[in-house]
């Protein structure tokens, strides 16, 4: 077997396949296989002519046919099926070649992968990739953790395939072992966010402000030219204005109402709380997600709790959906500091030196999560890398403060119809916690030291102390 290959990618579904076309565009000789081989011959005969491609039925032949040190990117099915894979590869390989996996890994596996695969002399890469099928084939947004000698083969193969904003890659090195697929993670947990405030904004103006869903599409049109503007606000739009063949209906009322998720979500919301880092946003988009899929219990509620809350009458369609775009906004900026907030917090625990302004910056393409207001972010961690939020820096606290009141009219517009807005409210519960002089933490102190002397810290005095609240009140200091 010839090896001609410069890169060589297994599992051909929609992701590693266009992925493959975008690297086999780019003028890299690629090798191609998949478990079922009818994929690897289907890609060849349908898209052979756009580039270099090497296909192999066994797994034999496509190691055979890459050049050494080997580049092989598995894109399967995350879990027990990216170990089958590895787990076959491994003794394939001679020291030095690359592993990478691009699929959705839970970052841990990543570590684990990493650590085993070192031990064999083989380098192993954990890579996000984000931006679905379209962006795999036309740039997508690439997040590469690993060694450096690894990155120093690959990295020219991947920025010549990511999404370029302003003439800049939107791939980067972001850290050593699991750093990539653990920022992939907390991407696809901003991105929960995002369409949960995307999902209630339409649930809002449908709702309350009675508009139907073409009219609520040209709303989203009209933020996509402002502060908005981004990737998932302009599919909204497209989503929103599509009827269905069948019925004629929009087609957002034929789809069922339950909304389903892979993990990403659920594990960022894990690691946060194993972090300690409040991502709200995150949390209650990924249990909206779960309540929809309570179907039985949604029915039984439905029965028994069966009137709407009257609620105030609109005074203004026009003000409340501007009201809806800022508390949007508002929220939106909530988001993304809570999930930059956990990148830090992640970097520092693993050691991985992660630099969120890089992040923004190859967020600004190729990802779903891609946005006009990414520049800000990217801009605000220039000014300052060490930032203990990004919400207090110029440009955000500009918008939140400007959007502020805006929010609480609909958070409260929303309570008063019965509309329920998880990841709106809970945004401006953490805003208000943020910037609350006295939170009420105090009294929770005060009683687990009643119950469980877990003493507490005074305002007035350095120390740890414990009241004894079954005697007699006196105070010690432990
Ligand atoms: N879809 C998306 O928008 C995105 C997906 N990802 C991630 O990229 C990866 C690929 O996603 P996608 O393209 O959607 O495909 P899927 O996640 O649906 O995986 C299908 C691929 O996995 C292969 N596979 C499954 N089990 C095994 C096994 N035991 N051994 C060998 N191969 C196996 C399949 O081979 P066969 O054809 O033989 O069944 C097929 O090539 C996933 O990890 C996903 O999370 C990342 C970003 C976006
Ligand atoms: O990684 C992605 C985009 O970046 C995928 O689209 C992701 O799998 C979607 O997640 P879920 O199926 O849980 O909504």
């Amino acid at each position: 077997m010839d090896a001609r290959a410069t890169i060589g990618l297994t599992g051909l579904a929609v992701m590693g396949r266009n992925l493959a076309r975008n690297i086999a565009r780019h003028g890299h000789t690629i090798a191609v296989h998949n478990r079922t081989t009818a994929k690897m011959t289907a890609l060849l005969d349908e898209f052979g002519d756009e580039g270099d491609f090497v296909g192999s039925e066994s797994l034999e032949d496509f190691v055979a046919s890459i050049q050494q040190p080997r580049a092989i990117v598995i894109m399967v099915k995350a879990g027990e099926p990216t170990d089958a894979v590895i787990d076959a590869l491994v003794p394939l390989l001679d020291e030095g070649d690359i592993v990478v996996d691009g699929g959705n890994a839970h970052f841990t596996d990543t570590l684990r992968r990493e650590q085993a695969l070192k031990e064999k002399g083989l380098h192993f890469v954990g890579m996000g990739v984000s931006g679905g099928e379209e962006g795999a084939l036309n740039g997508p947004s690439i997040m590469v953790g690993g060694s450096d000698d690894a990155y120093e083969k690959l990295g020219p193969i991947l920025e010549s395939i990511a999404a370029e904003v302003d003439g800049t890659p939107c791939c980067a090195h972001v850290g050593p072992d699991a750093a990539g697929h653990f920022v992939k993670m907390v991407h696809n947990g901003i991105e929960y966010a995002d369409m949960q405030l995307i999902a209630e904004s339409y649930d809002l103006l449908r709702s309350v402000a009675g508009l139907e869903p073409a009219e609520i599409a040209q709303v989203f049109r009209e933020w996509n030219d402002g502060d908005l503007e981004s990737f998932l606000i302009e599919t909204t739009a497209v989503v929103l204005d599509h009827t269905d063949a069948i019925t004629g209906k929009p087609f957002v009322d034929v789809v069922k109402d339950v909304a389903e998720q892979k993990g990403t979500g659920r594990w960022t919301v894990q690691n946060a709380l194993d972090l300690g880092v409040p991502v709200t946003g995150i949390a209650e988009a990924t249990f909206a997600r779960s309540l929809s899929g309570h179907t039985e219990q949604r029915a039984a509620a439905r029965k028994v709790f069966d009137t709407e809350p009257e609620g105030a009458p609109l005074d203004d369609r026009d003000a409340f959906v501007d009201d809806v775009r800022a508390a949007l906004y508002a929220s939106k900026v909530v988001a993304y500091a809570q999930g930059f907030d956990q990148i830090a917090a992640g970097s520092d625990e693993h050691g991985w030196g992660v630099d969120p302004g890089a992040m923004a910056t190859i967020w600004r393409g190729g990802c779903i999560i891609r946005a006009q207001f990414l520049d800000r972010i990217k801009e605000a961690y220039a000014d300052e890398p060490d930032l203990t939020t990004l919400l207090t820096t110029p440009y955000f606290a500009n918008a939140v403060t400007e959007g502020a009141d805006a929010w609480r009219r609909v958070v409260a517009t929303a309570v008063g119809a019965g509309v329920p807005t998880p990841a709106f409210s809970s945004s401006l519960a953490y805003f208000d916690g943020l910037r609350r002089e006295h939170l009420p933490a105090a009294l929770i102190q005060a009683l687990r030291d009643n119950f469980g002397a877990h003493t507490y810290a005074r305002v007035d005095r350095d120390g740890t102390f414990h009241t004894a609240w079954a005697g007699d009140l006196s105070e010690v200091e432990s």
